[in-house]
């Protein structure tokens, strides 16, 4: 039986109750899609201007449901079949720089003061772009969204190559080329069953050479063994998700040789809990791994994967996390310090948003509660 077999539509993603503290408390994101974080009325906006005529509602409230619901399906390959609507509708300079400008805000709106946006600049093309012309509108686009909203988020991007296609390597030089302006390193993504990582071993191999950072999806859809390729073989920095590294720890607490490496070295996990109950790689919220994985020492960091997709924010992902396991500030506090220590960003930098912005926005939170 699969293990979201029992829930009914749409529990994973019912939007909780965000408190006040939540709302204000400073957050990073590691792990966001730009193609998954669309406004729907953006879409609908844009899908008339473009031509597109696939929606199932011009409705901007019932596409945001439809989105969430038909996502809710306890599959990754069904999950990633959505999102065939929001590429429909980034086929143009205009749109990328818009979507961009628009996931920036939307981002420092929910408090987030850092984050890496990701996308697969080949699912881009259709409209006649080049790769560099896509890297190019999003960058601008960030850049403008960082500037709306005042200088108080930082973004950069993160430039996925899709792991059933052979384009990875193209991926991998474009990443290279535009690393001194705006792309902070590399992942792939896509259906994880029958793609195993070590297929874009050229990818990494080229990455690893030019000492580019890279992140790789695994351990979501597939087993621990997937965390072992993109780490051991791969050489992966980071983990998409990665929660299935449970299979690597035994009932009592202890950890194979993988899941000590991966917490000894480590190596972020980067979280997505809503959308893991989605997919069918978690069961419900009380029973997320999150909370395993954090009380033995991993470097947990907490995501959205897919605001529109997964029909969630930041605060919302905190505020579920509260509610399951009575977590306050101090643990959102690790989670965002776990995230900028682990951000593709150099040290001075990560050391700066530590120091300047996050140490001292949650003790601002703490005194005022
Ligand atoms: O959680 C995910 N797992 C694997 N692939 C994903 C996930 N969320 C989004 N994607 C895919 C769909 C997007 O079109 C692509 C690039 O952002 O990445
Ligand atoms: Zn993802």
């Amino acid at each position: 039986m699969h293990l979201s077999d029992n829930l009914p539509a749409s529990a994973a993603a019912a939007a909780p109750a965000v408190a006040e503290w939540v709302r204000r408390a400073p957050k990073a994101v590691l792990h966001d899609h730009l193609d998954g974080g669309l406004r729907p009325e953006t879409i609908i906006e844009l899908a008339r201007e473009c031509g597109y005529t696939g929606l199932p509602t011009e409705d901007p409230a019932a596409l945001g449901v439809w989105f969430r619901d038909a996502a809710d399906s306890g599959s990754l390959e069904r999950y990633l079949e959505t999102f065939a609507h929001t590429c429909a509708v980034m086929q143009s300079r205009e749109a990328l720089f818009r979507v961009a400008a628009e996931c920036a805000e939307d981002l420092a709106a929910d408090g987030v003061v850092y984050a890496e946006v990701r996308y697969a600049p080949e699912q881009h093309l259709a409209g006649g772009l080049t790769l560099d012309e896509v890297v190019t509108a999003v960058n601008e686009g960030f850049r403008e969204g960082e500037r709306r909203a005042g200088g108080r988020i930082v973004v950069g991007a993160l430039l996925t190559g899709m792991r059933h296609t052979d384009r990875s390597l193209e991926i991998a030089e474009l990443t290279v080329a535009h690393r001194a302006s705006g792309v902070a390193g590399f992942d792939i993504a896509g259906g994880e069953i029958g793609n195993p990582p070590a297929r874009h071993l050229p990818a990494f191999q080229h990455l690893k050479r030019h000492n580019c950072h890279f992140t790789i999806h695994a351990g979501e859809a597939v087993g621990a063994e997937s965390v072992h390729e993109a780490v051991q073989v791969c050489g992966a920095e980071r983990i998409g998700h990665g929660v299935r590294i449970t299979d690597d720890i035994a009932e009592d607490g202890t950890l194979g040789h993988l899941a000590a490496y991966v917490r000894d070295n480590r190596i972020a996990l980067e979280v997505c809990p809503t959308s893991n109950l989605q997919t069918g790689a978690a069961k419900d919220y009380a029973s997320h791994p999150i909370d395993l994985l954090r009380r033995a020492g991993f470097r947990v960091t907490l995501n959205t994967d897919n605001r529109l997709v997964s029909g969630t924010t930041m605060s919302r992902e905190f505020q579920h996390m509260a509610d399951a396991f009575g977590y306050g500030p101090e643990v959102f506090e690790e989670f965002t310090v776990a995230a900028v220590e682990a951000a593709f960003l150099p040290l001075p930098e990560r050391r700066r948003i530590i120091d300047e912005v996050i140490r001292p926005g949650y003790a601002a939170l703490t005194a005022s509660r």
